[in-house]
C-alpha cells in the first residue's frame, strides 16, 4: 500500500490517539485531536489530503536511522598499550600520546544516551532540564573537547589484552536513592519496559489539556529522597504517593527515563502531523492507486483501552490508528489480519494469532455518529485533566530523571574484572591516581552482586575507612569482621567473633571480600584478619578460601598508626606476612582518566614515585599563581588537618551577608545507639549539619547525572520551594540573575501561582510544602553552567546481608571553599590550591596535587621537593609489579596454590579440614554444621 495511509486511520486520527509504527518496531504514540476540530468535510476529501501528503512526505523524508549512541560515548580506549607498571614507571618521563581516541564520559556527545531504561533510581533534585540554564561560559568547551582526544597515559604500552569484552557499570547505580512511597511510574499506562520489543523506544503521549504544542517531558518513578521527618526548616515532608500514581493512564506522565534526544518530535510523527493537518486541504489530485491500510489489534492497545475504561476491540471508542512511518512498512500490513506481511500472503483465519476487528471505514460513519464521538472524547478528556499543581509535580520530578551514563570500561580494566569475576582470581589492582580504580571497582562490585543476585551476603564489600567505604556502599573492615578496634590478638578475636552470631555468619558465608582504599590498612590487621579468616571458616586456604578483591595505591595516603604501634612504625598492608599468599595477582592499571594532559599526568607520576625532576619543579613552581576563572568560584583549597578546613570554610561563611539556611541530616539505621550510630555517620561526606546562605561555594557529593558529578563546583544562587522552582524555570523571563523576580509584577504573579499551586493540590499527594531548598548555579567540566535545586539524598552504611547499619539522608552538598585531603581522596576536582608548607606525611601532597584534572586549574604554594615523599618501602613494592598480560600468562604468579596449616594453637576444638579446599561447597557446608 503506498504511503502508508490508512482511511480509517485519517477519520479516526481526528478524534483520538494515535499509534505510529515504524519498520523497527518504534512506537510513536499522540493525540491528533486537534486536526477534528479544524477538519472541514467529507471525510473522504480529508483522508485523501492525508494520503496525498503521507505520500509527499515519506518521498521527501526517508526515515533517519539513530546513530549507535555507546559508540558516541566511549570509543576504545587503549588497543594498543600494555599494561605493564614496571615499564610505564621507567618510561614515566617520556610522555606519550599512547590513548588515541578516548574520550572522556563527561564530555560527551549525547550524555544520557545510555539510560538505563530499567533503573528505577529516584533522583530528587531538580535538575534544570539540560537544555535551561547552560550558559556557554567561554570557548573552554572547545578546549576540553580537543584535550579529551589527547592521550591520558603517560605509559607506552604494546597491545594488552587480547579481546574486548563489553562491560560498563552504571555509576548512578552504585549512588542510587532508593525512595519508597512515591511511584509515578505507576501512573504511567505502561512504560518502555513493559515490551519485549528491544527496538521499541520511544512513545509520545498529549497533555491531557489540548492544544498540545510539545511532547510531554520525561517524568521520574519515585517522589525525592526526602524521609519523614526529615528536619529542616519548611517542616516534615510526606512520603505519600502523588495523585499523579492513581492518575488515570492517559495523562501526561508516559516517558520512562529517557534520552534527551527523545524530547525531540521523531520525523516519523512530524510526518504525520502534516497529515493530519492536510486533512484540510480538498481532495484534489489524489493518487487513485492509493488504498487504505488496515488496523493493527496490537496487544497493548487492548491493554491500555481496559485501563482506560474502553472496552477492548471496540474501535468506535480505543481510537488507535495505524499511521505507519513509510511506505515500506505500510505495504507489509495485511488488509485482512493487520499480520506484518502483505494480504496476498495472509494465512487461514484459523492460524491467525488475534480476531481481526470488524472493519470500519470513515466513509461508513454518519454525521451524528461522529458527533458523538465527538463528545465522548472531549468528556474523556474532561475526566482526565489534571490541576496545574499537579503537573509541576510531575515536571520537577520529570527533571530529575537524568541518569548517570554507563562508563565503558577500558581493555585493561575489562581484563581485571574479567579475572575477578569470572575467574574466581584474588586480585589486588593498583595504579596511580585516576588510573579508575574507584570506577572498576564498582563495576565488579556491580557483576559480582549479579552474579550472586539470589546469596547476596556472599559478597561483602568493605573499606579501609568509614568515608571509603560509604564511597562503595559498603562497610569498614572492622564493622565486616565483627573486630572492634581489633587490636586483640587471633584467638581473642576468634572468640569474641564466635560470640556475634551475625559476625560469626559474616564470616562463614563470605566468599569474596573487596576491600578499597588498601593504602590504608595496617599490615598487621591484615595478617589478622587473614588468621580469622582461616579459624571461623576452618579452613587452611589463605584468608579461608575467601576470594580477594583490593584495590587501593599504597602511593596515597598510608595507615594512621594507633598509638600502641607508634613506635613500630608505618606497616602496609603488604608488608603483612600473609599479602603474597592470599592474592593470586597483583596488577597495576596504567590508563591514567584524570589528566588528560600527558605532561601533567607524568608530572604527577614522578612525584607519586618520589623521583622528580627539575623541569617537573620548575613547572609545580609555575603553579604558584592565581588561576584566571571566567565565574566567581575559587579553587577549593585542601589542607591537611580537619579543623583547617572547619576555620577556613567558617570565614568565608561569615563574611556573606544574609539570610542563613541550616539543614540538618536524618539519621537512621539499625544501630540504636546514637553514638555508635554518630561514629559509624561521622565519616560520612554528607554532614550531620550544613549551613548555607546565599553566596555560599559548594561542592555536589553525588553523581546527579552525566554533567552534575561527585566534585562538580557550584554557588548557592538563592533559596526556593519546588514550586517557584517550577515557576522560575519554566518562566526565567520573571527573573533576574540572582533568581529573584525582576520587579513587583513578576513577584505578584510567582506568589500568586505558589499560593494556587499549593491550595489547588491534594496535601497528602503533593510534596510542595513550600520548604525552600537551596538553587545551586554549577559549573561544568566542559564551560557550561547548569543550575539545580538541590534536594536532599541518602547515603548508606549496608552490611552484605543487606542490613543498613546506618543511613544518613540530607543535601547531597559540602562548602566547598576548603577541603581536607582526607576527603579529596577519591575525588575529581576542577579547580585545587594547595600549600605543600602545611603538608606533613608521605602521600598528602600527591593526593592533593593528583585531584587536578589539569595545570589549568591547580594553583600550588611552596612547592619544596622534600615535601614531595614517597615511602621507600611502597617504591620498592611497586617494582614488583606486572601487567594483567603476564597475569594471563600466568595464573598463580605470586603463589596462591598455597594452603596455609591451622596451627595447634589456633586450631579450633572441632576436627581441621585444612586440607579440603578443592571441595569448597562442602567444605561451607561443614562450617555451617560447625557454626
Ligand atoms: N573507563 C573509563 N572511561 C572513562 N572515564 C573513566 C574510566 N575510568 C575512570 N574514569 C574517570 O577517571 C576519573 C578517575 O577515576 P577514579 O576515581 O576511578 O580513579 P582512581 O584510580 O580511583 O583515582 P584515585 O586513586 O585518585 O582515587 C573519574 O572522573 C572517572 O570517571
Amino acid at each position: 500500500m503506498p504511503a502508508g495511509l490508512n482511511y480509517s486511520s485519517a477519520f479516526s486520527a481526528a478524534t483520538r490517539k494515535y499509534f505510529a509504527t515504524t519498520t523497527c518496531g518504534k512506537q510513536f504514540r499522540f493525540h491528533g485531536w486537534q486536526a477534528i476540530t479544524n477538519a472541514r468535510s467529507p471525510y473522504s476529501s480529508i483522508a485523501d489530503a492525508m494520503l496525498k501528503r503521507a505520500v509527499v512526505k515519506s518521498a521527501d523524508q526517508p526515515p533517519t536511522s539513530r546513530p549507535a549512541l555507546e559508540k558516541q560515548l566511549f570509543p576504545s580506549s587503549s588497543g594498543s598499550q600494555n599494561g605493564n607498571i614496571e615499564e610505564g614507571f621507567k618510561n614515566s618521563r617520556q610522555p606519550t600520546s599512547s590513548i588515541g581516541g578516548f574520550t572522556n564520559y563527561r564530555n560527551s556527545a549525547n550524555p544520557s544516551s545510555q539510560i538505563n531504561p530499567k533503573s528505577t533510581a529516584t533522583k530528587p533534585l531538580r535538575a534544570r532540564s539540560p537544555n535551561i540554564g547552560q550558559k556557554p561560559r567561554s570557548n573552554t568547551a572547545s578546549t576540553v573537547g580537543s584535550a579529551i582526544t589527547k592521550n591520558g597515559s603517560v605509559f607506552s604500552r604494546a597491545d594488552s589484552f587480547q579481546e574486548i569484552q563489553n562491560s560498563s557499570i552504571e555509576s548512578q547505580d552504585a549512588l542510587a536513592t532508593t525512595n519508597p512511597g512515591i511511584d509515578l511510574r505507576s501512573a504511567a499506562p505502561y512504560l518502555e519496559n513493559d515490551f519485549d520489543d528491544d527496538d521499541f523506544d520511544l512513545e509520545f503521549e498529549s497533555n491531557a489539556v489540548p492544544p498540545m504544542s510539545a511532547p510531554p517531558r520525561p517524568v521520574s518513578q519515585k517522589k525525592p529522597a526526602d524521609s519523614p521527618g526529615y528536619n529542616l526548616p519548611q517542616g516534615p515532608r510526606t512520603t505519600s504517593r502523588t495523585p499523579m500514581a492513581h492518575a488515570p493512564s492517559s495523562s501526561a506522565v508516559t516517558w520512562p527515563s529517557s534520552s534527551p534526544s527523545h524530547r525531540r518530535t521523531p520525523p516519523g510523527v512530524k510526518r504525520q502531523r502534516e497529515v493530519i493537518q492536510s486533512a484540510e486541504l480538498p481532495s484534489a489530485g489524489i493518487d487513485p492507486s492509493m488504498r487504505p491500510s488496515k488496523r493493527r489489534n496490537l496487544p497493548w492497545v487492548n491493554k491500555r483501552a481496559e485501563e482506560d475504561g474502553i472496552p477492548a476491540g471496540d474501535e468506535e471508542s480505543d481510537a488507535i490508528v495505524d499511521l505507519t512511518q513509510d511506505s515500506s512498512t505500510s505495504t507489509q500490513i495485511c488488509m485482512h489480519c493487520r499480520g506484518s506481511h502483505p494480504s496476498s500472503k495472509c494465512p487461514k483465519p484459523s492460524k491467525w494469532n488475534h480476531t481481526p476487528k470488524e472493519k470500519k471505514l470513515p466513509w461508513n460513519n454518519t454525521g451524528s455518529a461522529v458527533r458523538e464521538e465527538k463528545l465522548k472524547f472531549k468528556e474523556m478528556q474532561k475526566a482526565r485533566k489534571i490541576d496545574p499543581a499537579q503537573q509541576a509535580i510531575i515536571n520537577s520530578h520529570q527533571k530529575s530523571t537524568m541518569k548517570m551514563a554507563p562508563i565503558s570500561l577500558s581493555q585493561e580494566q575489562q581484563r581485571v574484572l574479567d579475572l575477578v569475576v569470572n575467574q574466581s582470581k584474588s586480585v589486588f589492582f593498583t595504579g596511580s591516581a585516576g588510573t579508575g580504580k574507584s570506577v572498576l571497582m564498582r563495576a565488579i562490585i556491580a557483576e559480582l552482586r549479579k552474579k550472586y543476585r539470589k546469596e547476596s551476603d556472599r559478597v561483602a564489600v568493605t573499606a579501609s575507612t568509614g568515608l571509603a567505604a560509604c564511597n562503595v556502599g559498603g562497610v569498614t573492615l572492622h564493622s565486616f569482621g565483627g573486630i572492634g578496634l581489633g587490636k586483640e590478638d587471633v584467638p581473642t578475636l576468634v572468640k569474641k567473633i564466635r560470640r556475634n552470631p551475625k559476625a560469626k555468619n559474616r564470616w562463614i558465608k563470605t566468599k569474596i571480600l573487596v576491600i578499597d582504599e588498601i593504602s590504608m590498612v595496617d599490615g598487621d590487621l591484615f595478617d589478622k584478619l587473614e588468621g580469622i579468616a582461616r579459624l571461623m571458616r576452618n579452613n587452611g586456604r589463605p584468608f579461608g578460601g575467601i576470594q580477594l578483591v583490593i584495590t587501593g595505591d599504597f602511593f596515597q595516603l598510608p595507615p594512621v598508626p594507633d598509638s600502641d604501634n607508634k613506635a613500630r612504625g608505618i606497616k602496609f598492608a603488604f608488608d603483612a606476612g600473609t599479602w603474597s599468599t592470599a592474592i593470586h595477582h597483583t596488577i597495576g592499571l596504567t590508563e591514567v582518566f584524570r589528566q588528560k594532559d600527558p605532561v601533567f599526568a607524568n608530572m604527577l607520576n614522578e612525584m607519586r614515585l618520589g623521583k622528580i625532576t627539575d623541569s617537573t619543579v620548575a613547572a609545580f613552581k609555575k603553579l604558584n599563581r592565581k588561576p584566571n576563572f571566567e565565574d566567581s568560584l575559587e579553587a577549593t583549597e585542601l589542607f591537611p588537618m580537619r579543623h583547617e578546613v572547619e576555620n577556613s570554610n567558617a570565614y568565608r561563611m561569615r563574611s556573606l551577608v544574609g539570610r542563613s539556611y541550616r539543614y540538618d541530616a536524618v539519621d537512621t539505621g539499625t544501630v540504636t545507639d546514637q553514638n555508635m550510630r554518630d561514629k559509624l555517620l561521622s565519616n560520612m561526606m554528607a554532614p550531620k549539619t550544613i549551613e548555607l546562605k546565599k553566596g555560599a561555594q559548594v561542592m555536589l557529593i553525588k553523581n546527579m547525572d552525566e554533567g552534575l558529578v561527585n566534585g562538580s563546583l557550584g554557588k548557592v544562587i538563592a533559596f526556593m520551594s519546588e514550586v517557584t522552582f517550577e515557576i522560575y524555570d519554566k518562566n526565567p523571563e520573571l527573573f533576574g540573575d540572582d533568581a529573584e523576580p525582576v520587579d513587583e509584577e513578576a513577584r505578584k504573579a510567582t506568589q500568586k501561582t505558589s499560593l494556587t499551586a499549593k491550595f489547588a493540590s491534594n496535601k497528602d499527594a503533593n510534596p510542595n510544602t513550600g520548604r525552600e531548598y537551596p538553587l545551586v548555579q554549577f559549573s561544568l567540566a566542559d564551560g557550561t553552567e547548569r543550575s539545580l535545586l538541590v534536594m536532599p539524598e541518602e547515603w548508606k552504611i549496608e552490611l552484605p546481608s543487606g542490613e543498613v547499619q546506618a543511613q544518613r539522608t540530607q543535601l547531597p552538598l559540602i562548602l566547598a571553599w576548603a577541603l581536607s585531603i582526607h576527603k579529596a581522596q577519591g575525588q575529581t576536582l576542577e579547580r585545587v590550591k594547595i600549600d605543600l608548607k602545611r603538608i606533613f606525611e608521605n602521600g598528602q601532597a600527591y593526593v592533593a596535587l593528583s585531584r587536578a584534572v589539569s595545570q589549568e586549574g591547580l594553583e600550588v604554594h611552596n612547592f619544596d621537593k622534600s615535601k614531595v615523599m614517597a615511602h621507600p618501602r611502597v617504591a620498592q613494592f611497586y617494582n614488583s609489579l606486572y601487567s594483567v598480560n603476564k597475569a594471563m600468562e600466568h595464573p598463580r604468579v605470586t603463589g596462591a596454590a598455597y594452603s596455609k596449616p591451622v596451627t595447634k594453637s589456633e586450631k579450633p576444638a572441632k576436627k581441621s579440614k585444612s586440607n579440603e579446599w578443592d571441595d569448597f561447597d562442602a567444605d561451607e557446608e561443614l562450617m555451617a554444621a560447625y557454626g
